[in-house]
């Protein structure tokens, strides 16, 4: 009998276009070789162009989900996307205790604060806000926001590299182990820079910017892989380098889909 992968678990939404949230985390986890587990916290209806509905899960059975894998299958690691309401952030927070995701458990979990989809289209309530920041940023070992997210989680507007660093201190003061800023809408820059930060050192992680607007998913896949880095014992520089490795390499392979934006393609893992 083979013996069983690391278990990766995501909390998160689904996308009907099938590029991000669930969807993409699960093609993540499938081509980093790692199984993956789902607490589904919103249906989206999706597509190229936008989010145009969202029916959310019931907040107790997010929880339950988290119970039901963690205490039957067992997490080497956990990240979360598209949270959806202040509600389900507040159910989830006694779970992931229970079980010993986040910081003082066993278990690394990455916190991807999904407030919006790429077309603006809202994913998180504002009147979350609170219980992200105060609730999941404290039990994160990772936290990835891109510069929105940053904006509306500390209200610094990151244009430059050097605000970047401003952020990343803002950031790490609200809790968090490591934060990753990622650099993918600093539109100016030439290149994407996400900049990781523990609270005293800033380890830059350089890529380049394709010029593509088939970039749906990337946030997802980015923190998915770092996850599945995390699950197999990787420090988080390691697993962050891994990361960013994986989603240059699925923007280059991101293809046309629907009459709008595109998906990255973590599955060119898989073509070699
Ligand atoms: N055009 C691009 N070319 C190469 N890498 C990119 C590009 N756009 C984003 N990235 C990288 O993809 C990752 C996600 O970046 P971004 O800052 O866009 O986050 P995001 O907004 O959460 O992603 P998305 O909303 O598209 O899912 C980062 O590592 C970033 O540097
Ligand atoms: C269910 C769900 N989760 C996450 C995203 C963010 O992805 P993107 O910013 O690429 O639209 C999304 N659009 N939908």
């Amino acid at each position: 009998m083979t013996e069983a992968p690391p278990r990766v678990l995501t909390i998160a939404g689904s996308d009907s276009g099938g590029g991000a949230g669930i969807q993409a985390d699960l093609r993540t986890f499938f081509a980093c070789g790692v199984h993956g587990c789902v607490a589904l916290t919103a249906v989206t209806v999706q597509n190229s162009l936008g989010v145009t509905g969202v029916a959310e899960i019931p907040a107790e059975t997010v929880a339950a989900q988290i119970l039901s894998v963690a205490e039957d299958i067992g997490l080497q690691a956990a990240k979360t996307g598209m949270l959806a309401s202040a509600a389900i952030i507040e159910a989830i927070t006694p779970a992931l205790d229970r079980v010993g995701i986040g910081r003082g458990g066993r278990t690394p979990f990455v916190v991807d604060p999904v407030s919006a989809s790429m077309h603006g289209d809202q994913l998180l309530a504002d009147s979350a806000l609170d219980a992200l920041r105060g609730l999941l940023f404290p039990r994160a070992t990772l936290v990835t926001p891109n510069l929105d997210e940053v904006r509306l989680i500390t209200g610094i507007a990151v244009e430059d590299r050097a605000d970047q660093r401003v952020a990343a201190k803002a950031l790490h003061a609200l809790g968090p182990e490591w934060v990753l800023v990622k650099g993918g809408h600093m539109w100016d820059d030439p290149e994407c820079l996400d900049l990781l930060y523990d609270g005293s050192e800033f380890i830059e992680l350089p890529g380049p910017r394709y010029d593509t607007r088939h970039t749906h998913g990337s946030g997802d896949t980015l923190a998915s892989s770092i996850s599945s880095a995390l699950a197999k014992g990787a420090t988080v520089p390691e697993a962050v380098r891994f990361g960013k490795d994986f989603i240059v390499r699925s923007v280059a392979a991101a293809y046309p889909l629907g009459a709008g934006d595109g998906p990255v393609s973590p599955l060119w893992r898989l073509d070699r």
